[in-house]
């Protein structure tokens, strides 16, 4: 009878086990699916407007993901464009429950890069700011919009005249130097010397501050090069954007030590900066400034309208956003330059009647090398050094014929739209030509985006353009350029945040 009652009441207990089990396991489920119906229902907009957007089969949880799975940063710029030539407009593009929208049409772009609603960066560039700090080029709202104002006069063609061509002209002379130590030599790291001669230009440009890279062995090009390298395999490893995750994985202690020599250098050119500034603010209070015109730097001229922090973050972003990008187009220059040779003898005809044989280029001399400019953008047409670009949309945007939803994340490719046939006949032709005024007034001005578009484009692109048409002026005199490439297809790129010549330049350079 005993044994009875205790089998009825284990009976009885493991019933009520079961049954709080079952209660608890159906009230997890019904929270889970009512937060997942909220979550859906707060989204119905951006679902509902994705609806009529053309784009691939996305899969329950990761989306589109599935396009780059196992992809390196040479396969990931391949696919992109393979995905982009399947949706040659517009494509929508599901990763995981972000809603990326590639638009390639030129009407759209202008839309959205002039809307006040999209002025924003997507989170993408938050792994961007953990590497390079929040400056112009990752900041937001009303911070990006009063340094945006406060910097913008710092870049205009009569402080670049008046204080920059010079220190171009200086280093591009060490470049040369350099460069004919090294004649007949087909193994130049060009693209790290370039780097070097584009750092010590913005240093000094930046800060006022002359340090020589390009004759001391320093390191500082390739320690941006790995924080660049890093920055980018993590935001392409989604498992890697959670801290847990990626602070035990050890690529973060490399990351570590090449983000700690970046600010460690940056905190020392803006102190040596801001101890110049007040040793001249006080020569001048105590009447012992001699009075000769001293050269300005971006610093100087915002730091009364900066904290020290800002202007660190704003100097970091000039020194990451300037050097590469600056580098990898001029020896994408040479290349074009060293595969046309055509080319190559109508700029050194317009330089030596410009400039002459053996004169420093003056801002004057600058704007009468137009052949010579038209030679650099239509490298940057073929090699956009920023691959792709971002923008977060805060309320939803009419085109006319479609509407962008808020919430989602419109990319760019200058890559594809740069070199698609529908704006670009024979879009692999390196023809500088395309650059007359008469053919840019042809075209809608969005099918370029090199330096981007709208009151958040690149901020730098004149003084990019003065300064490698300075390197280029003062290589060409001397030296012929040669290249091993016979044509662009056979130039592999691959991605490091901008572009990355994957086989190198294959560039040498003999005597004239
Ligand atoms: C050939 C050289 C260069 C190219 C191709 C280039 C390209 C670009 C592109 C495409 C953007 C837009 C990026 C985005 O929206 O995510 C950009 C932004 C920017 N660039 Fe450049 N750039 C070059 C040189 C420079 C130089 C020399 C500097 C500085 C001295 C510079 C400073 C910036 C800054 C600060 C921004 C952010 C602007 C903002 O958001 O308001 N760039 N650049």
């Amino acid at each position: 009878m005993a044994r009875d009652i205790a089998n009825a009441n284990y009976e009885f207990a493991n019933f009520g086990n079961k049954y709080a089990t079952l209660i608890l396991s159906l009230t997890c489920l019904v929270l889970v699916l009512s937060w997942y119906i909220k979550f859906l229902w707060k989204r119905r907009n951006l679902y509902y407007l994705a609806w009529n957007i053309p784009g691939p089969f996305a899969l329950p949880i990761i989306g589109c993901a599935y396009k780059f799975l196992l992809s390196g940063t040479t396969d990931i710029m391949q696919k992109l464009i393979e995905v982009l030539k399947e949706y040659p407009d517009v494509m929508r593009f599901w990763f995981g429950p972000k809603l990326f929208i590639g638009v390639s049409k030129p009407e759209h772009i202008e839309k959205i890069l002039t809307s006040p609603k999209a002025m924003n960066k997507d989170d993408f560039y938050k792994f961007l700011s953990l590497a390079i700090g929040e400056g112009l080029l990752t900041s937001r709202g009303m911070k990006w919009k009063k340094h945006r104002k406060t910097i913008m006069p710092a870049f205009n063609q009569k402080i670049l005249d008046q204080y920059q061509v010079e220190v171009f002209a200086k280093q591009s002379q060490i470049f040369l130097d350099l460069l004919q130590k090294r004649v007949g030599d087909k193994d130049i790291d060009l693209v790290k010397m370039v780097a070097n001669c584009t750092l010590s230009a913005i240093c000094q440009t930046a800060c006022g501050l002359n340090i020589d890279f390009q004759t001391q062995n320093l390191d500082f090009v390739d320690n941006l090069d790995k924080l660049f390298e890093i920055t980018t395999y993590r935001i392409f490893n989604a498992q890697h954007h959670l801290v847990f995750s990626w602070n035990w994985y050890p690529l973060s202690k490399e990351f570590a030590r090449v983000f700690n020599n970046f600010n460690d250098f940056i905190r020392y050119i803006v102190e040596k900066n801001e101890e110049a500034y007040r040793e001249r603010k006080q020569r001048k209070a105590s009447g012992t400034d001699d009075g000769l015109p001293k050269t300005v730097a971006f610093l100087d001229l915002i730091k009364e309208n900066f904290t020290h922090e800002d202007l660190l973050d704003e100097v970091k972003i000039f020194i990451a956003a300037g050097t590469d990008t600056t580098a990898l187009a001029t020896c994408c220059i040479f290349i074009m330059l060293g595969m046309h040779q055509d080319v190559q003898e109508k700029v050194l005809d317009e330089v030596l009647s410009v400039v002459g044989p053996d004169r420093t280029p003056t801002p004057s001399d600058l704007p009468f090398l137009k052949y010579t400019e038209r030679v650099v953008k239509e490298s940057l047409r073929l090699f956009p050094i920023g691959v792709f670009f971002l923008r977060e949309i805060v309320e939803d945007i009419d085109v006319g014929d479609m509407i962008y939803p808020a919430g989602c994340s419109p990319f760019f490719c200058p890559f594809y739209i740069h070199r698609n046939p529908k704006y670009w006949p024979d879009p692999l032709k390196f023809d500088p030509d395309r650059f007359l005024p008469e053919n840019v007034a042809k075209r809608h001005p969005c099918t370029y985006l090199a330096f981007s578009y709208g009151p958040r484009n690149c901020i730098g692109g004149r003084y990019a353009i003065i300064n490698i048409k300075t390197i280029i002026a003062m290589v060409v005199r001397k030296l012929i350029i040669f290249t091993e490439y016979k044509s662009v297809e056979e130039i592999k790129l691959k991605l490091n945040l901008t572009i990355k010549l994957r086989d190198g330049p294959k560039v040498w350079f003999e005597n004239r």
